[in-house]
């Protein structure tokens, strides 16, 4: 059985990680296009730094979940494709043995001059310089709205083969990973979103199992 799995911010919730549109979601005191777009980035790369820099320090704080454990398994016994929407690393630390990043992560840095890409201090300002071309335009290698997620041709084609496609803990608003439950629909996978609850997108799948990922994911994988 071919597995695609798509996951968000609700399944690094119990970690400690705040989500993006919760009450006390991280878009609450941040304006999304002031924080996480090219132009904010021109316009005050110190913001943008001490944004990620705190995203930074609380992802490494933050330990895996059972969720994440239980993915790791499944992927030990299945033909799993694991995606996430997520720029922290607890699927890895988590046990899983492979994960497309398709929005990036933050524990690595990209240079805007060079495309140089290497593994991120603790802390980026805007004086870190590329160990390449050193040129101080060092920035989070994430995917910025507005910017092309990573891996998209790789996604599309496990899409396409799936027999199971399974969302976890995302909203469904941000695309094109919204979109990717009708993309497996199209090619007749078995669709379940696993969620707090409903999405933006829930009517696009047969399926739909309901609770905190801790307690829903271990059973669905079990
Ligand atoms: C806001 C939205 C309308 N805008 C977009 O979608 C834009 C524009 C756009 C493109 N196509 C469109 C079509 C229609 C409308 C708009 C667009 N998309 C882009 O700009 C993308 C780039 C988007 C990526 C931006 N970067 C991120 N992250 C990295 C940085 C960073 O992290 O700072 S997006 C970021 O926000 C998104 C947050 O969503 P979720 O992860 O779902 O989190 P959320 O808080 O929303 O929801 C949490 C869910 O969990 C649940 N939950 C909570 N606790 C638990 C719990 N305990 N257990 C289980 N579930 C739980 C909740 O109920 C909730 O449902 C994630 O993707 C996350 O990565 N690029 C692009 O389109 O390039 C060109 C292109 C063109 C053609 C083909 C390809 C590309």
């Amino acid at each position: 059985m071919r597995i695609t799995v798509l996951t968000g911010a609700g399944i690094s919730a119990e970690s400690g990680l705040r989500t993006f549109r919760a009450e006390d979601g991280l878009w609450e005191e941040h304006r999304l296009e002031d924080v996480a777009t090219p132009e904010a980035y021109a316009r005050d790369p110190a913001l943008v730094h001490r944004f990620y820099n705190a995203r930074r320090a609380a992802a490494a704080a933050a330990q895996p979940n059972a969720a994440h454990r239980a993915l790791a398994d499944l992927a030990r016994k299945h033909d799993v494709t694991l995606v996430t929407q997520n720029v922290d690393d607890l699927h890895e630390r988590g046990g899983a043995p492979y994960v497309i990043h398709m929005h990036g992560r933050l524990n690595r840095a990209l240079c805007a001059a060079c495309g140089h890409r290497w593994p991120s201090p603790a802390v980026m300002d805007v004086t870190t310089a590329c160990p390449d071309c050193g040129s101080r335009s060092a920035r989070p290698d994430v995917v910025w709205f507005g910017e092309m997620p990573y891996d998209l041709d790789d996604i599309t084609e496990e899409l396409e083969r799936a027999d199971l496609f399974a969302a976890i803990g995302t909203s469904g608003n941000v695309y094109p990973a919204a979109g990717f439950v009708r993309m497996a629909r199209q090619f007749r996978a078995h669709c379940v979103e696993l969620n707090l609850d409903r999405s933006a997108v829930s009517s696009d799948f047969q399926e739909h199992l309901t609770g905190p990922a801790t307690e829903i994911v271990p059973g669905w994988v079990a």
